[in-house]
């Protein structure tokens, strides 16, 4: 083992195996993940590490192991792709989704043990504007069979993925707006040239492309009545339809996923810093002092600012991915039993921290690579690829800012029911404050004020104060005579600020929450560090929004400063032992640099000599082009 990554693992101030079970939910799940990882999959002997050809293996084993429990599977996946994507993700995470909230008992039984499938709801014309898509689906009563229709070239269903050759069964969205199974296989079509399909692939892609995302359009194609999800609505024989109980049960899968990225966010981030961490740990550099020997480049300063805020937003992701999966589990819960109550908090959450921790994370993953010099560029460091595989969650599953402003629609309804004299509950019920003039600017001393409850206080103060510009913006623009639409339009800006600080705050508020379960002091000793610098990191990247509410003076901007360096040096010595409770192993990092036992420089030189380029003393392209040239000059 590298004796400086040695070194870091001495003196541990907290049990790393504690925190480990914290960000698992308990011992237990750290035994069964380590359990599906070491026996399951590493032990495995036709285990063929994330090769496209062990994609059937990986299903057949899933079944032979039981193994039906999303988080289980996700951790079986997670361990056999590594950091990579596979053909299946989209089935697993969107289409049995789908079946599982949207079909009726009956349709349940039949499809779900079976099938394999995608999720095509994109258009080539839109993606984002659900209400705008153009596909159609026309009942015909004589034949009991829905005409399936692609009227317009803008109405070419786009992008779903594992559109494999065998024309995976599809869960296609149409107007007016509902689900149905269109099932290529099943239904007869088993081959592109039946008359009415056109289908292909989109082409090459920035990324993902273990997912094959294909292309299909459709010309009066007739497909079963039963095939449309009737759960929630139904088309009767006679072509009567029975409304659901909202047209947004339709969403929920799209609302499902938003939840589980926001956790993902946080795993990926982990990686990151994982990598950028324990290799700042092991590299060494330039000088500290003259004359003395190259430091590690994880005692500078910079590099530290660089990457201990990001280690902090990672733990923040994964604790605030814990709540939303736990909120979506409760209130679909509720849902299911036809208690629609919280649907509009769940759908206003999800989006928001959807849009905030991926745009976070997908900066954060570039910082990560660039704060490892030239080798964070090459693909060894796992750190180009993580980023090809996850930055398009900024643009999928809800565009960001679209997303934002759904959170920022949810945040003025709030804020005009306040106005209204109603008494809010749950996320934003801090909004009453604002009302009763609560949030008015604390008498702040000269002191910065750095308990963490005091600090999540400042965060509420903060959303507050933008939530009411952008309702102000919205009432100034009405006021120049602007119609409802274009004073809306005008503020989104503020809007998109609004919803990001109501996500930063709530994301701090869960940091805080989960810090305060926390029985094991030396755990929750340096959980808290981590919450604070997370807090201050924050205060400092936005002083002029904590200016602006009049809960940050002029006089104690220099402290914030102060303080998030003072945070900086409390982790340092931490560092490397808080990515190791992260848990991720090498075979699933697959980096030369972020490996445990540090031996960074013999693996990248072995790394370097299995490319394929090094196959052969020379090229043969030498022979081959090279030397015909010499010859002829
Ligand atoms: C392994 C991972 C692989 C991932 C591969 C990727 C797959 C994909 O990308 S699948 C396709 C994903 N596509 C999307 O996410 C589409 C995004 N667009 C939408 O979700 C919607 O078009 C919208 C939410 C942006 C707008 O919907 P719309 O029907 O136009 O609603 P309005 O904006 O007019 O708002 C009306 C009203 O409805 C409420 N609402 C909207 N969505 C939901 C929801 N999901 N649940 C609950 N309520 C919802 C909205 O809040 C409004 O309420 P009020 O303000 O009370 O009127
Ligand atoms: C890798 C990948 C995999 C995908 N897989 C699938 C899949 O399996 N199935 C599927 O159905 N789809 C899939 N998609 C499509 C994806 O869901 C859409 O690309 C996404 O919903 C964004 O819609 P769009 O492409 O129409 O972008 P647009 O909405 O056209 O976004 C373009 C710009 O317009 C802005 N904009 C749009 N509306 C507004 C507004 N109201 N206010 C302010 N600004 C606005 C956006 O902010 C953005 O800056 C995938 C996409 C990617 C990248």
């Amino acid at each position: 083992m590298n004796p400086d990554i040695l070194r870091e693992r001495q003196n541990a101030t907290f049990d790393i195996e504690k925190l480990t079970n914290i960000l698992d939910g308990g011992a237990e799940r750290t035994n069964r993940r380590r359990e599906i990882r070491e026996v399951l999959v590493l032990n495995d002997p036709d285990f063929d590490y994330g090769t496209p050809t062990s994609l059937p293996t990986m299903i057949l084993k899933l079944r032979e192991y039981g193994i039906s429990d999303p988080v289980e599977i996700n951790w079986y996946k997670s361990m056999y792709w590594g950091t990579g994507r596979e053909a299946l993700g989209l089935h697993y995470v969107m289409f049995l989704p789908t079946l599982y909230t949207q079909c009726d008992s009956e349709q349940f039984n039949k499809w779900v043990p079976l099938i394999i499938g995608t999720y095509a709801q994109t258009e080539m014309g839109h993606g984002t504007h659900l209400r705008g898509l153009e596909t159609t689906a026309t009942f015909d009563p004589a034949t009991q069979e829905f005409v399936m229709h692609s009227p317009t070239v803008t109405s070419i269903k786009w992008w779903p993925g594992g559109r494999n050759p065998l024309f995976l069964p599809l869960i296609f969205l149409s107007i007016p707006l509902s689900a149905s199974l269109f099932d290529l296989f099943l239904s007869g079509f088993a081959l592109p040239t039946c008359s009415g399909i056109v289908i292909g692939d989109i082409g090459p892609k920035f990324g993902f492309d273990a997912v094959d995302n294909g292309y299909l359009k459709l010309e009066h194609v007739r497909i079963p009545r039963e095939n449309m999800l009737m759960k929630y609505a139904q088309v009767k024989p006679d072509g009567s339809y029975v409304k659901p109980l909202s047209s947004k049960l339709t969403y929920g899968t799209m609302v499902f996923i938003r939840s589980l990225i926001v956790g993902n966010a946080g795993i990926v981030l982990s990686q990151c810093c994982t990598i950028a961490i324990r290799y700042s740990a092991v590299r060494h550099q330039s000088e500290i002092r003259a004359g003395e020997a190259e430091p590690q480049i994880l005692d500078y300063q910079t590099q530290q600012h660089k990457l201990f805020p990001l280690l902090a937003t990672a733990y923040a992701f994964l604790f605030a991915g814990q709540y939303m999966i736990d909120t979506y589990n409760r209130i679909s819960g509720d849902i299911n039993q036809g208690d629609l109550s919280e649907m509009p908090e769940l759908h206003a959450l999800s989006a928001g921290l959807k849009a905030f921790t991926t745009w976070t994370a997908n900066t954060g993953i570039e910082v990560c690579r660039m704060s490892c010099g030239g080798h964070g560029y090459s693909r060894s460091s796992a750190l180009p690829d993580i980023y090809v595989e996850f930055t398009p969650s900024c643009t999928y599953e809800g565009e960001n800012t679209v997303m934002m402003l759904q959170t920022a629609r949810f945040l003025m309804k709030s804020y005009r029911q306040v106005q209204a004299g109603q008494q809010l509950s749950g996320a934003v019920s801090y909004l009453n404050k604002v009302h009763h003039r609560v949030m008015a600017p604390q008498a702040v001393s000269s002191q910065l004020d750095l308990n963490l409850n005091t600090l999540v206080d400042l965060y509420e103060i903060r959303a507050a104060m933008l939530v009411e510009l952008a309702a102000q913006s919205i009432q100034q623009e009405s006021a120049r005579g602007k119609c409802q639409e274009d004073s809306w339009n005008n503020s989104t800006i503020d809007l998109v600020r609004a919803s990001d600080a109501h996500c930063h705050y709530m994301v701090l508020k869960m940091f805080r929450d989960k810090v305060d379960q926390i029985e094991d002091p030396g755990v929750h000793s340096v959980m808290s560090t981590l919450a604070h610098l997370y807090a201050i990191h924050g205060m400092g990247n936005f002083t002029g929004d904590f200016l602006q509410a009049g809960v940050l003076t002029g006089a104690q901007v220099p402290s914030v400063s102060k303080c998030l360096k003072g945070l900086l040096a409390e982790v340092r010595p931490s560092a490397v032992l808080l990515v190791d409770a992260f848990d991720h192993h090498d075979k699933m990092l697959n980096s030369v640099l972020g490996r445990h036992d540090g031996n960074v420089y013999e693996a990248m030189f072995e790394w370097a000599r299995s490319s394929p380029l090094n196959r052969t003393e020379v090229h043969e392209s030498f022979h081959k082009h090279l030397k015909p040239l010499q010859a002829k000059l």
